[in-house]
């Protein structure tokens, strides 16, 4: 089950570690939406492929597309280059989405004031990370994550690394973010 906190400031040590501030200042995932945008998902992992709760997510936000990625330092290829982007400060210009199958990692994403919120998540869990949004994704001590990723039509996995406040998808974000995500038709 996922669990969310924020960092430490300590850039020096391994990513992989909790980077716990001290003592831990843990989030709920309202306030983790609240925050950030961030949506969560929980699903039964032995049961989301039959159970109709993932295909009623997928119909509703409209997800046609859908693959799986491991990484591992064996099914990865270019393990080091992909974990190093990964976990290099980027947005992109569709939402994220993933569906952890097995292993564990953390996903990091920026609050509105800069700090950095860890999420770490285990089989079960599906979180949407915003379009627009800072953030990077780390393997934790584990070292190990396969995960199941979904597209609402082609898909687009390029990064733009911070600074990228210009583009559109960053100031739609910002904005979003600015009237608390309330969508008004
Ligand atoms: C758990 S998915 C691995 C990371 C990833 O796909 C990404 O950061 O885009
Ligand atoms: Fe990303």
């Amino acid at each position: 089950m996922v669990k969310v906190w924020y960092m430490d400031e300590d850039i020096v040590s391994d990513q992989r570690l909790e980077h716990h501030k001290s003592p831990p200042e843990y989030l709920s995932l309202e306030e983790l939406f609240r925050k950030t945008g961030v949506e969560y998902y929980c699903l039964n992992i032995d049961t989301f492929e039959t159970d109709g709760v993932l295909d009623k997510i997928k119909k509703e936000r409209g997800y046609t597309y859908e693959d799986q990625i491991t990484c591992s330092e064996k099914c990865l290829p270019n393990y080091a280059e992909k974990l190093k982007s990964f976990y290099t400060e980027h947005l992109h210009t569709d939402e994220e989405i993933r569906l952890v199958v097995e292993g564990s990692g953390y996903f990091d994403v920026r609050d509105s004031e800069d700090q950095w919120i860890r999420i770490a998540v285990f089989p079960g869990d599906l979180i949407i990370i915003p379009s627009g949004i800072y953030h990077r994704f780390t393997l934790d001590s584990n070292n190990y994550i396969r995960a199941k990723r979904f597209f609402i039509g082609e898909p687009v996995w390029l990064p733009y690394n911070r600074p990228a406040d210009d583009m559109p998808c960053r100031k739609e974000y910002v904005e979003k973010m600015e009237k608390g995500f309330i969508t008004v038709q």
